[in-house]
């Protein structure tokens, strides 16, 4: 099946603290969003790219991929307030039967390797969701205070989360809730399985200054 990616920065990235929307801000040497793009285009150059961009961003963006010369061809959505309104303006754009893998522009530091693991895994099990081990101890917070938990029953969650285009469409068409964290949550909701598989540890997502710094150290590092 084809493969194509929905890449969400339709976010005002809050918690970053910066003037500039965090998918745009400059590191190592050219806007985080462009990293992202080119690890997917690294992986498969054959690959449709639907970019979601805050409304109010698209000119801005524009300036950017002439200041950086930034020609790699792509679909521009409109994302909308949520995350989950983001993903499905994306999915607007596909319509073709596709294995579409849904990845926070933010996360410039996907491997070649996580790429491979979620779509192979995808292709074969109808959907592939990217985990890590926890490697700190888990407390679950209740009324009377908090109690330790096996962290080996948890994961971490990461993307692209990758699944048959038109069964993620048809779980998109649910009405919002807050528990709709990420894609395989709205999938799981709509009763299908969610199949887990290895991400890289070093695909954090870019959400307050600190992981900057620690992304910048990897990505020097060579990953
Ligand atoms: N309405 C939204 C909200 C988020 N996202 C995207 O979803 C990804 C993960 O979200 P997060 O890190 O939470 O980004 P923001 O919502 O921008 O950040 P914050 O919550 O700190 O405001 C980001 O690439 C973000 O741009 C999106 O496309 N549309
Ligand atoms: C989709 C995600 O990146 C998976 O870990 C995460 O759930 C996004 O969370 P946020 O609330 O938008 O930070």
């Amino acid at each position: 099946m084809k493969k194509s990616v929905i890449i969400v920065a339709g976010g005002s990235g809050s918690r970053m603290g910066s003037e500039q929307p965090k998918q745009f801000l400059k590191w190592c040497g050219k806007p985080i969003l462009m990293h992202t793009i080119e690890r997917f285009v690294s992986y498969d150059r054959h690959m449709r790219i639907v970019l979601v961009l805050p409304a109010n961003q698209v000119g801005v963006w524009e300036r950017l991929c002439e200041q950086y010369d930034f020609t790699i061809p792509l679909e521009v959505a409109l994302g909308g307030n949520t995350r989950f309104d983001s993903v499905k303006s994306g999915l607007e754009v596909l319509t073709e039967e596709c294995l579409v893998g849904v990845h926070d522009g933010v996360r410039p530091l996907v491997s070649l390797e996580t790429l491979e693991n979620c779509y192979v895994t995808a292709a074969k099990c109808g959907c592939a969701i990217p985990v890590t081990d926890s490697f700190e101890s888990i407390r679950e917070m209740n009324e009377s205070g908090s109690r330790s938990v096996n962290r080996a029953q948890y994961k971490m969650v990461q993307t692209p989360q990758v699944f048959v285009m038109s069964v993620l469409k048809e779980a998109y068409e649910l009405p919002f809730q807050d528990s709709f964290t990420d894609d395989a949550s709205v999938y799981e909701s709509a009763g299908n399985e969610v199949i887990l598989t290895a991400g890289n540890r070093e695909n954090i997502k870019m959400t307050t200054p600190v992981d900057l710094l620690v992304g910048e150290a990897l990505k020097k590092n060579g990953l």
